[in-house]
């Protein structure tokens, strides 16, 4: 699903009242009964509700809304945010005329008594969205300040106030702080990124019909990944399929204290459908591996403590995953140079292989093409440099896969997948549970695992972090957030595959 700027929203707004044809008006009716069917389902009549409408659409939007909410029974309270001599939008004039006269309706402007709420109320952010042009000041700023420190559940209508979507918001700006934010259509790119995405809250993309020609045919390398997406990428297992059908991986990694590592990789890569799966580890990881994963073989290296050297075939295997627990030794960082210089099947990267690839650049331009790499943002800034901004690191992301001719999985609330294409795909699956360690090792064996099945390398990241997210919501679902740990991630892949193969 493309994921549009404010001026493609723009766009799309203009060619679905042109070509539907739907009036502006009655277009911004549809985005307010979109949000009111949201609220209604989530409040019964018995909730207050405290409108902040701003003199755009947003606050268009938010009077319409108020109508809505009142005509169905709730109790509403509108609050006009102006300052003075402020322009008001055509749509945001006609629907204040819309207004039931019954609706208690205040204007505040610069100097203002912030109103007292009722316990219980729940205010709705209408002051701006897509269409901020600059930081908020004076009354706006004041409002949102008032409504972030009044402790109340704030549900920001498309955008929380004061947030720009496309591009960094400066660091002392203020912004409402959303419990939800009830979006049109699509959620816009700064839900998606670290530091943006913390003023949203909960999101929610409602559809209000906008042309679906536009959206087939506009352009843009921003992705979110939805169900029925990575549903078609499954393949089903055949009746006379055999353990070669489904690849042999190879798994290296794990040294003294992190073994672990190495274990969970091996389990998720087998619950991933793997036909075959060798790991290769350190000679005090034998007895280890041999007995928390009796169905992988082992292969040990020469070295005790550490990978030292490939101790296989490349030819035998469809993919290797390195870097699970793997240690940044000098002569493992050897082993890797050595390793790349053989004609070699694909690979997933991880952890300290992405140190050593770090730390040493001659390695890193040795890399083979559509290598998936797994950082977390602290391994990416290490690959790529420090980003000033999450959008600023969307650009590091894209010219780090462009030149490496690489897919860059960039692990975090919402991991972002970069191919060499130059486009960037959203998951949406996963929870904060998964903020344990071992997860992204979890991770690794499951994209090992996709890539020797026989999937290209895109497929496999956007198969695999949705999978890896899917069972981390499935298992917090039962089990809680904060309980959750890596190994659940495993226990749970297997129904992750039945969730997306039944939806
Ligand atoms: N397709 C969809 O998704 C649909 C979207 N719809 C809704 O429309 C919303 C976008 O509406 P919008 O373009 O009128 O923008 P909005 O955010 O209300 O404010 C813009 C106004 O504020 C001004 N202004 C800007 N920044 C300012 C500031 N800091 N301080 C003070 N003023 C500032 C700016 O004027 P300027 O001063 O920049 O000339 C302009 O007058 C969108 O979020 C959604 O809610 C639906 O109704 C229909 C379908
Ligand atoms: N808040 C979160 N929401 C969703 N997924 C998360 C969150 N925090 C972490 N994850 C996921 O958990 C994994 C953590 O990987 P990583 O940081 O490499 O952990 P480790 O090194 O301990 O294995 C990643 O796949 C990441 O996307
Ligand atoms: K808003």
């Amino acid at each position: 699903m493309k994921i549009l700027t404010a001026a493609q929203t723009r766009e799309a707004d203009a060619y679905t009242i042109q070509q539907e044809p739907v009036s502006s008006l009655d277009l911004m009716e549809r985005a307010a009964a979109a949000l009111v069917a949201w609220l209604r389902q989530r409040y019964s009549a018995q909730v207050p509700f405290v409108f902040f409408c701003g003199p755009g659409n947003n606050g268009g939007d938010g009077l319409a809304a108020a109508r809505l909410l009142f005509q169905a029974g709730y109790e509403v309270q509108v609050f006009l945010v102006e300052e003075a001599g402020q322009c008001k939008s055509q749509d945001f004039t006609q629907n204040l005329q819309r207004l039931p006269s019954e609706i208690s309706t205040h204007t505040l402007q610069a100097g203002f008594g912030f109103p007292e709420m009722e316990f219980g109320a729940i205010v709705v952010d209408a002051l701006f969205g897509s269409g901020l042009s600059r930081p908020l000041q004076g009354v706006y700023a004041q409002v949102a300040e008032e409504i972030n420190q009044a402790g109340v559940t704030v549900v920001a209508v498309d955008v929380p106030s004061g947030l720009f979507t496309d591009a960094p918001t400066p660091e002392d700006a203020v912004v409402v702080q959303a419990t939800y934010t009830v979006t049109f259509e699509r959620p816009k790119l700064a839900f998606l990124l670290p530091k943006s995405g913390a003023w949203v809250g909960e999101w929610h993309a409602v559809p209000i019909g906008l042309h679906p020609e536009f959206l087939q045919q506009v352009a843009t390398p921003y992705q979110l990944l939805t169900n029925a997406y990575v549903k078609s990428l499954l393949k089903a297992r055949q009746k006379y399929a055999h353990k070669g059908t489904y690849g042999h991986a190879l798994l290296i990694g794990g040294s003294y204290g992190k073994m672990g590592a190495l274990v969970l990789a091996a389990k998720a890569a087998l619950r991933a459908g793997i036909g075959l799966l060798t790991v290769q580890i350190p000679q005090v990881g034998y007895s280890i591996v041999q007995t928390a994963v009796p169905e992988a073989m082992a292969l040990t290296d020469a070295h005790e403590l550490h990978f030292t050297r490939f101790m296989g075939q490349p030819e035998t295997y469809e993919c290797i995953g390195i870097g699970p627990g793997l240690g940044q030794a000098e002569d493992t960082r050897l082993a890797l140079e050595n390793l790349f210089r053989q004609h070699l099947p694909p690979l997933v990267l991880d952890a300290d292989a992405l140190n050593l690839l770090a730390a040493d650049r001659t390695l890193l331009r040795t890399l083979p093409q559509d290598t998936i790499l797994t950082p977390h943002l602290k391994e990416f800034e290490r690959l790529a440099g420090p980003a000033t901004d999450d959008f600023h690191r969307l650009q590091l992301l894209q010219s780090f896969c462009q030149e490496h001719r690489c897919y860059v999985v960039l692990k975090g609330a919402h991991s972002c997948v970069g191919t060499p294409t130059g486009d960037f795909y959203f998951n949406t699956t996963g929870n904060p549970g998964m903020a344990t360690g071992g997860s992204g090792d979890v991770l690794t064996g499951i994209l090992t695992a996709l890539r020797a099945q026989g999937h290209s390398a895109l497929e496999t990241c956007l198969l695999g972090v949705y999978l890896h997210g899917l069972a981390g919501d499935l298992a917090a679902k039962e089990m809680g957030q904060a309980s959750l740990i890596a190994s659940d991630l495993t226990t749970y892949l297997g129904k992750a595959f039945l969730a997306l193969e039944a939806s």
